[in-house]
């Protein structure tokens, strides 16, 4: 068989031969001191929708002016939808922007706001536009502005906007912030249901784990201007790459233990890990531990009080060495009650390097 002749950028296995809506290779930014981002890879597929999960400072904002054309990469290469892009002009990007505060303009009508994008307001683009104020749920409000809408409305509005310019990518930043919680579960559904219907690529930033987990075919965590993780939503919840993807995921309980001779100690629990002798973190979610009565687990620990989670009932337990754990409890206890801890998902940090190495282990 023949040597495939080599491209720009090359698809995905099992993806069509679409370019990437974004590739970012090696992608550095010095702010002042401050080396914001150190050698970024990312890349956002065509259709795919990526979410760039991250702790405050952790570079998502510069990520994204970068993308945008607001800031210049120092090195490496951007290319937006198969083209080299790091020096084009914003406007030369073909991409749509959904920002939590919406930016919407308060003297144009919904309808307005997406005929100005597009251009000259024909009937051509007036009957596009409402169409995709149908396709976001906003029939009937075409010519409502800003100040008649909830906030709901308006972010509709905001997203109708970004499709209206037909996107290689759309960038969406921490869009459902400023929303109540039980709109923003509905919206951030229905608009990655929409984006995957129009088939839309979009890089959505967030610092919300339940978000990317909810909206995103990937997820990429950056910390400290690095990416910490990139894979399916799944496989970084449960078995992340680094302690900071761990942590970026949700709530952990965070456990110094030591490795010797191919197995790390907690106390008297053990498990096998093939991690180099010394020090370690053992992590477990809060969910994937669970408090037992048995006096004959290896982990013991002494319930202390509870605090209840959205209808979960989380309890505080502090193992008999000191540390505490935040676990489930099926049954009640009393302060002071020594109760067995399951877990359900272990993972094993080693610190001996700089790049921590993992191990994970589902019982
Ligand atoms: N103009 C600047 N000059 C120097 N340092 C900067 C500048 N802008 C940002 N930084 C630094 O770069 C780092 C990343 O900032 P950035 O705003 O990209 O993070 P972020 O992940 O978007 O945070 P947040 O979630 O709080 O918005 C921070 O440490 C910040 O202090």
């Amino acid at each position: 068989m023949g040597a495939m002749p080599r491209t720009e950028q090359s698809p995905a296995p099992g993806s069509t031969t679409r370019p990437d809506a974004l590739n970012l290779v090696g992608v550095t930014k010095r702010l002042g001191r401050n080396e914001v981002l150190q050698g970024v890879d990312l890349r956002v597929g065509a259709g795919e929708i990526v979410a760039l999960l991250g702790a405050s400072g952790s570079g998502k904002t510069t990520l994204l002016r970068l993308v945008a054309g607001m800031l210049t990469p120092d090195s490496g290469q951007l290319t937006i939808g198969g083209r080299e892009s790091a020096h084009l002009p914003p406007e030369a990007r073909r991409l749509g922007f959904v920002f939590q505060d919406y930016a919407l303009w308060p003297h144009l009508s919904a309808r307005e706001h997406l005929t100005l994008v597009m251009g000259r307001a024909g009937a051509a683009q007036k009957a596009r536009a409402d169409t995709l104020l149908t396709t976001v749920g906003l029939a009937g409000l075409e010519v409502a502005r800003p100040a008649q809408l909830s906030g709901g409305q308006r972010q509709r509005v905001a997203l109708a906007r970004a499709l209206a310019v037909e996107p290689e990518l759309i960038l969406l930043d921490e869009p459902y912030s400023a929303l109540d919680p039980v709109l923003r579960e509905t919206l951030r559904g229905e608009v990655a249901a929409l984006l995957r219907a129009e088939g839309r690529a979009a890089l959505h930033v967030t610092h919300d784990p339940d978000e990317a987990m909810t909206v995103a075919d990937r997820i990429i965590v950056l910390g400290g201007g690095k990416v910490l993780d990139d894979g399916p939503p799944e496989r970084v919840y449960h078995s992340p790459a680094t302690l900071g993807a761990a942590r970026a995921l949700g709530r952990l309980n965070e456990l110094s233990a030591q490795v010797r001779g191919g197995e790390v100690s907690l106390g008297d629990w053990r498990a096998p890990a093939a991690l180099p002798d010394g020090a370690a973190m053992v992590t477990v979610r809060w969910e994937h531990a669970r408090a037992v009565r048995s006096h004959g687990a290896a982990l013991q620990a002494t319930f202390e009080r509870d605090a209840s989670m959205r209808g979960v009932t989380l309890s505080r337990f502090r193992l008999l060495d000191g540390p505490v754990v935040v676990a489930q409890r099926t049954t009640s206890y009393e302060p002071g009650e020594v109760v067995g801890l399951e877990l359900a998902g272990v993972g094993v940090f080693s610190l001996e390097q700089s790049q921590p190495s993992t191990l994970w282990s589902v019982p």
